[in-house]
């Protein structure tokens, strides 16, 4: 099974080339999604987070939740308490990703996708057979993000200080998939490319 790591700095187009590739029935692992699962009702962050930054857990409908607004908070702009988020969240996520694979082997899957926005800043390279990057300008990604509802230009600074940067991502990339000409000229780069990893 070809393990295919998905990763780009914020906003530059993960969770859209992520359903591409779902369109083309390759299996994707959401990181994001994954961290969501745990933070949710009955997830297995919840009680850690709860310990860790008090006031970020409150009664949900049929059990206690992560209130991502109070945590997000809570951490962004204080790298240590962020770095504390981490070290609950990410190893947690590690065991989603690994039932996520072992299910995908015992289906005998040819080619899955790994979605993780912080791919390379967690190591996770070295888990994948080839790394696909998506990447835009900065004044793209600038625009795209500052659209958002709630994000300031000072979020954005500070999200961006701790990913590595775009310039490296491509760097350290096997694929770029350019995200800043249009939707069509992803889709076919990702239908390319999917083809080309099939056939080797
Ligand atoms: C801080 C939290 C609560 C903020 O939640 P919120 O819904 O406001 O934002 P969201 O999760 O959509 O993230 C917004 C952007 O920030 C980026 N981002 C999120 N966490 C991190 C991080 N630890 N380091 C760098 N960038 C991050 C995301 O890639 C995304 O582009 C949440 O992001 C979180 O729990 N982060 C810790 C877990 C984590 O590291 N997730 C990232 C990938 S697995
Ligand atoms: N190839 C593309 N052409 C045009 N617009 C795109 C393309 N890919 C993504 N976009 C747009 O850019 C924005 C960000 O895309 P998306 O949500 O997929 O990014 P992301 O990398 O998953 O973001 P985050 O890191 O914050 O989770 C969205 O508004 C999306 O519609």
């Amino acid at each position: 099974m070809k393990v295919v790591g998905l990763t780009g700095s914020i906003g530059m187009g993960k969770s859209t080339a992520a359903s591409t590739f779902r369109r083309l029935h390759v299996p994707v692992f959401d990181a994001d999604a994954a961290v969501h699962a745990l933070q949710s009702r009955g997830g297995r962050a919840v009680a850690p987070i709860g310990a860790a930054f008090p006031g970020t857990v409150r009664e949900g409908k049929g059990g206690l939740m992560v209130d991502r607004e109070a945590l997000r908070r809570a951490v962004l702009g204080n790298s240590a308490a962020l770095t504390r988020l981490e070290r609950i969240v990410h190893p947690l996520v590690r065991d989603a990703e690994r039932r996520f694979l072992a299910a995908a082997r015992r289906r005998a899957e040819r080619l899955v996708v790994l979605d993780i926005p912080l791919l390379f800043e967690t190591r996770g390279e070295g888990r994948c057979d080839c790394v696909v990057v998506v990447s835009a300008p900065a004044a793209v990604q600038r625009y795209r993000v500052l659209r958002r509802p709630g994000m300031t230009p000072e979020r954005l600074r500070y999200i961006l200080s701790r990913q590595v940067p775009d310039r490296e991502k491509r760097r350290r990339a096997d694929y770029v998939v350019e995200t800043g000409i249009s939707r069509h000229h992803a889709q076919r780069a990702i239908r390319a490319l999917v083809r080309e990893i099939r056939s080797r």
